[in-house]
């Protein structure tokens, strides 16, 4: 089962270029020159060591900042709409960074791109004519949900991104993005992602107002709806947590059907436990990776960059699915990552990931991530990832053994509901 990408449909016309492209589209932007637009509304220095600097020279856009949103010019949709290409077809000299060992495109690099992209489309609602730099800072703070409504995206055809700026809070941004990819002289849609923005001072140390959106059609008006809805959706996830409440009674069930399941009837006893036939203790599926973070992957604000730790924690989510359904795995969707905090250059960042939930062909992949300070030894929490997957065969059922990780399958049933239901 895939999706059916849906499309924002304003019209290409609208698409504003950021300089005249150097790939095979000559009026459309590439993703190089997405990054090094970035860094000139920033003002990044180029060269790590002079970062301190670039960093000091920001301070001074504070004046720049608006005391209230009232006092920042409304902004249409169109107003933030960009169009840029990543010329795999037309430029083979790019595509061994994207290829993976199956000749197709290594999604982890297609996270990175969506995060540049979405930034910089927030950059451009935000633009005042009269400011070469920008006193912003916009991070990534969620990845909403990215649907695939293809298994292979191609390396050696072209791929254009479309998106813009679909519903604005005071300091919050939603971004909506497309990607399609060009056969037989047409795009077809790749995938659909909805990424939530927020912008903060120039040093990234307490939140800033954005311009606020003004929806010009009814069809704007059902975008900016669904924006609002987005964020109530969030809230109530939030509030229903399971590190917040007890499962619901139904749930409750589940865990306990489960557990009886297990027990080994030959003992009349709770603590003897036996794995049913075609299952995996969800103990067993583990793997656990650790990055230093280094300079390298430093994003504008000499943080870590947001797509670098999703392409990491993909790429570990995608070697857990792979182990555990022993053939390749496809994905099909990505929800709910959230940047608790920003991740330090010089970080020990410390992943583990396991399977939490399958069901048929399914397998439901969490990637917990933490920096670790070698000092302290304290350890703090930067994100969780989510990611379904699909196999070619159907997969063994992954069981939970202790109350903890039973929790983990409810909270993976729950996001895997949740992606069954958009697809
Ligand atoms: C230099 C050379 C390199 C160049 C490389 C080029 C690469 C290009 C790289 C470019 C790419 C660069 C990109 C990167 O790499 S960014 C790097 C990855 N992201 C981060 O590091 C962010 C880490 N997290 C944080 O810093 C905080 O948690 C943030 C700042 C996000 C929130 O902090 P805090 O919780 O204290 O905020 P608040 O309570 O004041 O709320 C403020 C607003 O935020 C809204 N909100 C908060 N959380 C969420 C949520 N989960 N879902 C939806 N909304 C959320 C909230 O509703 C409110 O909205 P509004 O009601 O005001 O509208």
């Amino acid at each position: 089962m895939l999706t059916l990408c849906v499309f924002l449909k304003l019209p290409s016309l609208l698409a504003r270029t950021l300089t005249s492209g150097t790939n095979g589209s000559p009026e459309l932007p590439d993703m190089n020159e997405v990054r090094s637009r970035l860094r000139e509304i920033v003002g990044a220095s180029t060269n790590w060591r002079d970062h301190v600097q670039a960093m000091q020279e920001r301070k001074a856009l504070h004046t720049l900042l608006a005391k209230q949103q009232e006092d920042l010019p409304p902004r249409r949709m169109k107003d933030s709409y960009l169009e840029v290409i990543l010329p795999l077809g037309s430029q083979p000299e790019i595509r061994e960074k994207y290829l993976n060992v199956h000749n197709s495109v290594r999604f982890g690099r297609i996270l990175e791109d969506l995060d540049s992209l979405g930034v910089l489309i927030c950059y451009t609602h935000t633009k005042q004519e009269m400011q070469p730099k920008s006193p912003l800072s916009i991070v990534t703070a969620l990845v909403d949900k990215i649907n695939l409504c293809k298994r292979i995206i191609y390396p050696d055809c072209d791929i254009k991104f479309t998106g813009s700026v679909s519903w604005v809070g005071k300091t919050s941004m939603e971004v909506k993005m497309h990607m399609l990819q060009l056969h037989d002289g047409d795009y077809s849609p790749v995938l659909d992602a909805t990424f939530v923005m927020v912008a903060r001072d120039p040093e990234n140390k307490g939140p800033a107002f954005v311009n606020p959106l003004v929806p010009e059609s009814p069809e704007e008006e059902e975008i900016f709806n669904q924006g609002e809805l987005n964020k109530l959706k969030r809230i109530d996830f939030s509030t229903a947590s399971l590190l917040k409440m007890a499962p619901t009674a139904e749930e409750r069930n589940i865990i306990h059907d489960i557990f009886l399941n297990t027990l080994d009837t030959r003992t009349v006893s709770f603590r003897s436990r036996k794995l049913p036939p075609n299952s995996v203790w969800m103990e067993d599926t583990k793997l656990k990776g650790l990055q230093i973070c280094h300079p390298q992957e430093r994003n504008i604000f000499n943080r870590i960059f947001g797509g670098f730790l999703m392409r990491k924690a993909f790429e570990l989510g995608w070697a857990i699915a792979c182990s555990y359904g022993g053939s390749r795995p496809f994905i099909v969707s990505v929800d709910d990552i959230m940047f608790q905090r920003p991740v330090e250059v010089g970080s020990l960042l410390l992943l583990s990931g396991q399977v939490c939930y399958t069901e048929k062909n399914y397998i439901q992949v969490r990637v917990h991530t933490e920096v670790y300070d070698a000092d302290t030894r304290d350890h703090h929490t930067t994100n969780i990832f989510h990611f379904t997957f699909i196999s070619e065969n159907e997969v063994p059922r992954v069981v939970p053994k202790t109350y903890g990780e039973s929790m983990l399958y409810l909270d993976g049933k729950r996001h895997f509901a949740a992606v069954m239901k958009e697809i």
